[in-house]
């Protein structure tokens, strides 16, 4: 079967934007199968897209091919073999013996023409030389367990060469649904893989792992990809626009400032620069109201900060549930720059109480660690959880990174019942609202971040800007997700030197040039 590739920058996840678990790939992989594509033709597909990438990429060189003990191992000897007969020198180093090969990945290494060499220690120090280019196709979406043994040897002996490694559909030694590296792992420059990406393409470590991602569609399609998602898991795909613009608001004719959204930054008086930068991103990105609600001590800073903005002074706790009486505020930000105390709690809880949509963050968060029950409001999908790693731990310990940061936010969002964005350089975006077709949730993955974001107060910006899109009466999962996505691309815009002040001012820009979207 000829193989259709694609390296589109924009978008290389393939048909659509869908992100499929190994579970999901195979029932994708089913359903082909039921309609008539023949299993060992998508092998071969496979396999013939990975020697062209390896000739575009590398025209001419001397090849190492690695292959391993089930199909990830066939597709190799497909490439093996086209690469040969295009006349490159191919050496391959196979993880068993040809007559221990079944199914598929037998037929693909009997079709395999040169010599055949067993894949150990010494093997590996003559065929593995410093620079050599290397096809890793070793394991792919069937890893289970650690690397050990010869597979380990092989990742040791690339890595000490310096080789260049093509990984077929995952970098050997990271797990396709977690991107968790069990054991040791290949350190690919360039992944090949099918269908569409998979988790541990996006998330950490396995995205520095895979290098540079090609997706080959092969036969699949989108009633594939989506039989494979409604066999069990989560809907995940890549955060982008295409996930969200439809409901990204756009003030009208009719509008004034208050319909455009009258946001409320709760605001603290011993870290007011927290409120003070979310408060700037929520109006940046378009709230036409904002409010700071903050002890009276603190107000003078808000106000000399931003004159376009409202203060009200908060003393007591009654004064933020008077506050909340007014209908025209239509989503609350609390917890940045909060101290995690029982005052933060109540202040937490008064927000929540207010019916309107609510973005939880930093101190608000962590108030909440000796009783996360209290926090977790079954039934308010309009309520965003913006925990990093440090603030999830405390909420859900039991949810820890062996379970893969795409599953971890989806049972934290079905938990708690709001809407999760567990933060990172890989943040993940979680709706706790179940879909009746077989789907258990909604995942996005954000691509990639600037790690200039990783500076103080980043994280009160991006708050701000759930919040800002919240008060636009956004819904909250496509709210969270945008407001990660402009974070991200205003990470970027900004570039190195970085400070949190710079962030809320590349919105206006962002904004415009997806006007046009
Ligand atoms: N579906 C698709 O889209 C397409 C799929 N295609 C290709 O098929 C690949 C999946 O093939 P696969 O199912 O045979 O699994 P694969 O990754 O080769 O592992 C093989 C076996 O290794 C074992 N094993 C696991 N971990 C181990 C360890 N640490 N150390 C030692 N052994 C370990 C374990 O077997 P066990 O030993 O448990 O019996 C496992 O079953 C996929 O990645 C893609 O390249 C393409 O051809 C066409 C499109
Ligand atoms: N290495 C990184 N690469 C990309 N983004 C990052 C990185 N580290 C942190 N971020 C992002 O920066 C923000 C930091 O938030 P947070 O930890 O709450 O910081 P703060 O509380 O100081 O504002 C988050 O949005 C996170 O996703
Ligand atoms: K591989």
């Amino acid at each position: 079967m000829a193989a259709t590739s694609t390296t589109a920058k924009a978008d290389p996840s393939g048909p659509g934007d869908r992100v499929l678990t190994a579970a999901q790939m195979r029932a994708a992989e089913q359903h082909l199968f039921q309609h008539g594509v023949d299993s060992f033709a998508l092998m071969c597909g496979a396999g013939e897209a990975v020697a062209g990438h390896v000739a575009r990429h590398w025209p001419g060189r001397d090849v190492v091919v690695l292959c391993g003990p089930g199909n990830n191992g066939g597709d190799g000897f497909i490439a093996a073999e086209a690469l040969r007969r295009q006349g490159c020198g191919v050496t391959l180093l196979a993880l068993r013996p040809i007559e221990a090969y079944r199914g598929d990945a037998a037929r693909a290494a009997a079709g395999w023409q040169g010599q055949w060499l067993a894949l150990d220690a010494a093997n590996l120090e003559t065929a593995v030389q410093p620079n050599a280019l290397v096809v890793d196709a070793l394991f792919g979406i069937g890893l289970d367990r650690s690397l050990d043994g010869a597979a380990a040897a092989a990742v040791n002996r690339c890595r000490e060469a310096g080789a260049m490694v093509v990984a077929v559909d995952m970098p050997s030694g990271v797990s396709s649904d977690t991107g968790l590296v069990m054991g040791a792992a290949m350190l690919a420059r360039q992944t090949v893989t099918f269908g569409w990406l998979k988790p541990g393409h996006l998330l950490l470590p396995g995205r520095l792992h895979a290098g540079a991602l090609e997706v080959v569609p092969l036969a699949f399609d989108e009633a594939s990809g989506r039989a494979g998602q409604q066999a069990g898991g989560p809907d995940i795909r890549c955060n982008g626009p295409a996930s969200w613009i439809l409901c990204l608001p756009r003030p009208g004719a009719m509008d004034h400032k208050y319909s455009r959204g009258h946001a409320l930054v709760i605001g603290s008086a011993a870290m007011s620069g927290a409120g003070r930068l979310a408060a700037r991103a929520a109006r940046r990105i378009g709230a036409g109201m904002l409010t700071v609600a903050a002890p009276a001590e603190a107000l003078p800073l808000f106000m000399a900060d931003q004159p376009g903005l409202i203060a009200r002074p908060l003393g007591r706790p009654e004064d933020l549930v008077e506050i909340l009486l007014d209908s025209r505020i239509s989503a609350v930000l609390v917890g940045s720059g909060m101290t995690p105390d029982a005052g933060t709690r109540e202040a937490v809880l008064n927000a929540l109480a207010g019916g309107r949509p609510v973005v939880v963050d930093g101190g608000g968060l962590t108030a909440f660690a000796d009783r996360p029950q209290d926090l977790f409001v079954l039934g308010r999908p309009d309520v965003v959880l913006t925990p990093h790693e440090g603030e999830f731990a405390r909420l859900f310990p039991d949810l820890g990174p062996e379970l893969g940061k795409a599953a971890r936010a989806q049972q934290a969002a079905q938990r708690s019942g709001a809407t999760i964005v567990l933060k990172g350089s890989d943040t993940v975006i979680a709706c706790p609202i179940l879909r009746h077709d077989g789907v258990s949730g909604r995942v996005l993955v954000n691509r990639e971040a600037s790690p200039h974001l990783a500076t103080a107060g980043s994280g009160d910006v991006l708050a701000g800007l759930v919040l800002g899109l919240l008060a636009q009466r956004m819904p909250a999962f496509e709210a969270a997700a945008a407001a990660v996505w402009f974070h991200s691309e205003a990470g970027f815009a900004a570039g190195p030197g970085l400070i949190a002040e710079d962030l809320p001012e590349q919105i206006p820009g962002i904004r415009r040039l997806i006007a046009e979207v």
